[in-house]
């Protein structure tokens, strides 16, 4: 039973966001979805479906920013974080000392939210995977909970959150030292979201191919070169470990990036690879991270690509 409920406010309605936002109205918690990229004054109500193992729906009030005066609860960003920067001052007026909790992949994904003086932020490192089938439909798999922790905030409210956010679908939990888990799967991350879009193929790859899991080890150990640097010190049979297992449970799903360029919608590719890239300059190891630049720069121009010749069709 849970003593004080507090409404909870997602932003970004994709694939996270829809899916979340079921989970937690099923468990009976108070669940607003909030539109991330477009703010045209409208509110309604959508009927989600969540296939997973046993098939879920439910029916979500989504509203767009300058319908609410104040977000007092929880609010949750499921938002692709290139718009970060931009929703942090949107928010900013907002959210009060409301806790802000980042679901987002991504180095450095908080930065924006850190600069804008937010009372309390968190961040969650996810091992779900969700995809769109149709229109408010999706095809959700835990892969396994997903840890949340303080990067800016107290113990007593991480716990508060947990609770509030944890389901039987969709878990989470504490987790103390955040840092290290952001760093683990940013570095999975650099691996799925370069090599599935640029082979055109979907997660399970890793278990099926050895030449590709021989790639993901030459980017593991390129990332970990920077992160020992920034005093994060992982174990690369570990994080290969993780790789496999997201790999076996993620079997036939299409990671965000490659669902971005299908989509013809820029990727988060800055914020993996190429942030890692950028670290690398900076602490002069430009020539040791060569494979994962490359591999970044080349996602970079496909999805440049891709949105080019989308608008040029379009016109014509
Ligand atoms: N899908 C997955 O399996 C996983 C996703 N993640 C991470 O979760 C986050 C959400 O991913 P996912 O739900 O898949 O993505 P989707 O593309 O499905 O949805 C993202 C939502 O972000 C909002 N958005 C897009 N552009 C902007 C912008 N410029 N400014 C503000 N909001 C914007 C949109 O919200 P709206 O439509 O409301 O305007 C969009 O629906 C990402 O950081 C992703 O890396 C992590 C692990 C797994
Ligand atoms: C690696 C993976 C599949 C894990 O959840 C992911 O982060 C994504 O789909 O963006």
């Amino acid at each position: 039973m849970l003593h004080s409920q507090r409404q909870i406010y997602i932003v970004g309605t994709g694939s996270i966001g829809k899916a979340l936002a079921v989970f937690l109205k099923l468990e009976g918690r108070k669940v607003t979805l909030v539109r991330g990229s477009m703010d045209d004054g409208s509110s309604t109500t959508e009927e989600i479906w969540i296939e997973s193992e046993e098939n879920h729906y439910a029916s979500i009030p989504i509203v767009t920013l300058s319908t609410i005066k104040t977000m007092e609860g929880i609010v949750v960003l499921a938002t692709k974080s290139y718009g970060n920067k931009q929703l942090a001052v949107s928010l900013k007026e907002k959210t009060g000392s409301s806790p802000i909790v980042l679901l987002q992949n991504g180095l450095h994904i908080e930065q924006a939210f850190l600069l804008q003086n937010f009372p309390e932020l968190y961040r969650c490192v996810l091992f779900v995977t969700s995809q769109s089938v149709s229109s408010n439909r999706f095809r959700f798999k835990p892969v396994s909970v997903c840890p949340v922790g303080i990067v800016k905030g107290s113990v007593g409210k991480l716990y508060h959150i947990v609770q509030q956010l944890d389901t039987r679908n969709f878990g989470f939990k504490s987790e103390k030292n955040i840092q290290q888990i952001i760093w683990k799967k940013v570095i999975v991350n650099c691996v799925f979201n370069s090599v599935c879009p640029l082979l055109e193929t979907d997660n399970g790859i890793f278990v099926r191919n050895d030449e590709a899991r021989r790639i993901a080890r030459r980017i593991i150990s390129e990332c970990l070169l920077v992160a020992e640097q920034e005093g994060i010190i992982l174990n690369s049979k570990d994080i290969e470990k993780s790789l496999l297992q997201i790999s076996k449970s993620s079997e036939g799903q299409f990671i965000s990036t490659l669902q971005d360029i299908r989509n013809n919608r820029k990727t988060e590719i800055e914020t993996l690879n190429l942030e890692i890239a950028r670290m690398a300059k900076g602490l002069k190891m430009v020539q040791r991270c060569r494979e994962t630049n490359l591999l970044g720069t080349l996602i970079k121009l496909k999805a440049e690509i891709k949105v080019e010749e989308h608008s040029k069709s379009i016109m014509t």
